[in-house]
Formats: structure tokens, sequence, C-alpha cells
């Protein structure tokens, strides 16, 4: 049998049953099922239990949080029964706020989201963020890793920096990944799967490229076997 890739799908869908789906069809292949905010606002944890059915699949709850350290940390208690190997909270909440999720939820790893990987410089100078991407997301990785988080999201295309910055204990995962070919959608700071683990990723999230194929199955297998064979 062969490991698991180390690829969180992202289960972004209208309803249960279409989520229950693409897990089964995809937890043969990879890692790490992500449960974000389409589903579990709809569901809440409803839909960590039926998409983890009876495997022992690590589970990503992607709830982005974002408010005051007490509300945070509220939050973060209310999911700790799900027992997500990753809950995400925005960087940009500050150094109480994340430090009180760590607190929150010691068993689950809190990882910082930098810089939305649909977010192209433009848009960055737009909110107020000056300078290039990969300056904030490296000043808001090392504010994350320094309140507590163990795992940092950024995108592809600055994980080689960041990992050079905050050493190898950290988890580093990118979303923004497209096999080559494939459609952007509203992802601007994109890379290919081979490229973003080359760079020094440890877990790649990708959802419509293997959750809009007709065979997602199918779709995951070939990306986790692109994967196994530049290793
Ligand atoms: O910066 C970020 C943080 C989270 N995401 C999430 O990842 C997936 C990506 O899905 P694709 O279909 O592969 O674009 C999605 O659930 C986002 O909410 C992100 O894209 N960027």
């Amino acid at each position: 049998m062969t490991a698991a890739a180390p690829i969180a799908v992202a289960l972004d869908a209208p309803n249960l049953e279409t989520a229950a789906r693409w897990a089964s069809l995809v937890t043969p292949h990879v890692s790490t099922l992500k449960v974000g905010l389409e589903l579990y606002l709809k569901y809440g944890p409803d839909a960590v239990a039926s998409i983890r059915g009876a495997s022992r699949i690590q589970v990503f709850l992607d709830l982005k949080l974002h408010d005051i350290p007490n509300t945070v940390a509220g939050a973060a208690r209310s999911v700790a029964r799900l027992k997500p190997a990753y809950l995400t909270v925005h960087a940009q909440g500050g150094a109480d706020m994340i430090k009180a999720a760590v607190e929150a939820v010691p068993q689950t790893k809190i990882t910082a989201v930098t810089v939305l990987t649909s977010l192209g410089e433009g848009d960055l100078a737009a909110t107020g963020l000056a300078g290039p991407a990969s300056d904030a997301v490296r000043r808001l990785a090392a504010l994350a890793v320094g309140a507590g988080a163990r795992a940092l999201v950024c995108s592809p295309q600055e994980v080689a920096a960041v990992r050079a910055e905050i050493g190898t204990e950290i988890d580093l995962i990118t979303p923004g990944v497209r096999p080559k070919g494939a459609k952007a959608d509203d992802q601007t700071r994109i890379s290919t799967p081979e490229e973003a683990l080359a760079a020094g990723a440890d877990l790649l999230v990708i959802g419509r490229p293997i959750t809009g194929a007709a065979d997602p199955g199918a779709a995951a297998a070939a990306i986790a076997a692109g994967l196994r064979h530049r290793a």
C-alpha cells in the first residue's frame, strides 16, 4: 500500500451528501480532508462527523477565526471536541488573539493564515498593506509563530522564504496549488503541486482541481502519483 500524499482536499460543497461522496473517493489517496466555511456554517459539527466517517483521516478545520482574543478562545473551545488536526485563525488578528486560541485548544495545531492566496500585490496595497506580499507573509509568519502557532498558511510562492526564517518545526500549508494547465479560478499566488512540495511545503491544499473533476478520486490519485514521482 502506498502512503497517503500530503494533500488536504478542500471539501467546499453545497451539501453534506456531495462532501461525503468526495471524501470517500479521495480518502484512499490523501492525508487530510479540509472542512471550510461553506460546509461548517451550514451543517456545523455534523459536517466533520459525516466526512470523517469511519476513517482515521486527519481533519483540517478551516474556520479562519478573526475576532478579539476572548471570542476566538471561546470559538476554539467550541470545536475542540471535534479534535481537528488543524484549526485556522487569521494572523492579522494579532499575537494575543493567536495565543488565546493556542491556549484554548492545546491538542490542535493552531494554524495562522498569513496573506490569503487570492490576493495579489494590488489588492494588498488597496487594503493598506504596502510592499510585496512576501514581506507581509514573512512578518505575519514570525508574529504567529512567536505567539505559539504550530502551522502557517501561505502561498507556495513564499514557502521557501518562510521556511528559511521559521525552521523545520512548524508545518507550512499551501493553498493556491494548481496542476500544470489547470484554471487558476480566484487564486492569484499559485504554483504546481510539485513546485510547492519542492519549495518546502508540508501539506498542499487542493480543492476545485480535484472536486471539480469528473472523477475526484482519479484526480486525487493522479496528483498524488505526480508528487511520488518527483520524490
Ligand atoms: O490563503 C488561503 C487560505 C485558505 N484557502 C482555502 O483553500 C481552499 C482552496 O481551494 P481551491 O479550490 O483549490 O482554490 C479553499 O477552501 C480556501 O478557502 C485559500 O484558498 N487561501
